[in-house]
């Protein structure tokens, strides 16, 4: 039977051969490689991928979409919402220590994914996503420039990152008001230590006011927890590269 999109579930299917071709050579799937592809849909990208790994584990929300799935012999189907997936444990029980996460997500809920999935970064070994190109353009942006932010910082922090590819809105059925990417994200080896939600924080206090000078928000927050360190407020949120606000991270 035909499936009917559901909008709620942000259901975009890819149709166009080449761009999920171009997609397949990014991720590099080998055979018995553990990976996980988030939102399998009507498997545009799962059965490329499941023929060269051999085995999948899907996570779907869509039951009608879960239940077409479970046909697949070689599938491993999760029923669930993934921002309630432990990645975690979905290592543990492939008995391997890192997981290859893949997926064209769901755009309403994409950087819900990214944070959930920054708290399982140590059993990640890469992540493919596509996005929208407008996150991606944020997530890989530089300072001093708009698109720079709490997503970059956030991010940068604990991963390399890069655009692969650029995907039109024609390249699915139906068709995103938006234009797509698809983003490589491998974690970094040696991250400074901190902790996520102190830098969470911090940024987002920095960019609360991105107009404004630093002193304005940070300097605040920094003088109400009697930061006795060395930091320069009388700059702009964006000013700031990403490497100073993990050492202010870890100097407080
Ligand atoms: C953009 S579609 C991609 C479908 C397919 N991978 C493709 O490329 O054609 C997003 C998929 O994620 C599923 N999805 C939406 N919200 C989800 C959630 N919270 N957890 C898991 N899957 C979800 C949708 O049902 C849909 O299959």
């Amino acid at each position: 039977m035909k499936h009917i999109p559901r909008k709620r579930f942000g259901q975009h299917f890819l149709s166009d051969r080449l761009i999920i071709e171009g997609i397949v050579d990014a991720i590099a799937p080998a055979p018995g490689q553990p990976m996980v592809e988030i939102g399998p849909g009507l498997a545009a990208l799962t059965q490329p991928l499941v023929e060269r790994v051999g085995q999948l584990t899907v996570i779907e929300l869509d039951r009608d979409l879960a239940r077409r799935l479970r046909e697949h012999p070689q599938l491993k189907v999760i029923e669930s919402d993934v921002l309630k997936v432990d990645f975690t444990a979905v290592a543990q029980d492939l008995q391997v220590p890192k997981l290859r996460v893949v997926g064209n997500l769901p755009y309403n809920i994409s950087t819900p994914i990214l944070f959930h999935l920054l708290e399982h970064v140590d059993v990640v070994q890469d992540q493919h996503f596509m996005l929208q190109k407008e996150v991606i353009d944020r997530m890989v942006a530089s300072p001093s420039t708009s698109d720079y932010g709490r997503l970059s910082v956030m991010l940068q922090w604990r991963y390399a990152m890069e655009n692969v590819l650029f995907v039109p809105p024609e390249s699915f059925d139906p068709p995103p008001r938006v234009d797509s990417a698809v983003v490589r994200m491998v974690p970094r080896e040696t991250p400074a230590a901190l902790p996520p939600k102190l830098l969470e924080e911090l940024v987002q206090v920095a960019f609360s006011q991105r107009r404004k000078l630093l002193r304005h928000t940070l300097g605040r927050w920094l003088e109400a927890r009697a930061f006795a360190g060395q930091f320069d407020t009388q700059r702009r949120a964006e000013e700031v590269p990403v490497a100073e606000y993990v050492a202010l991270a870890q100097a407080l």
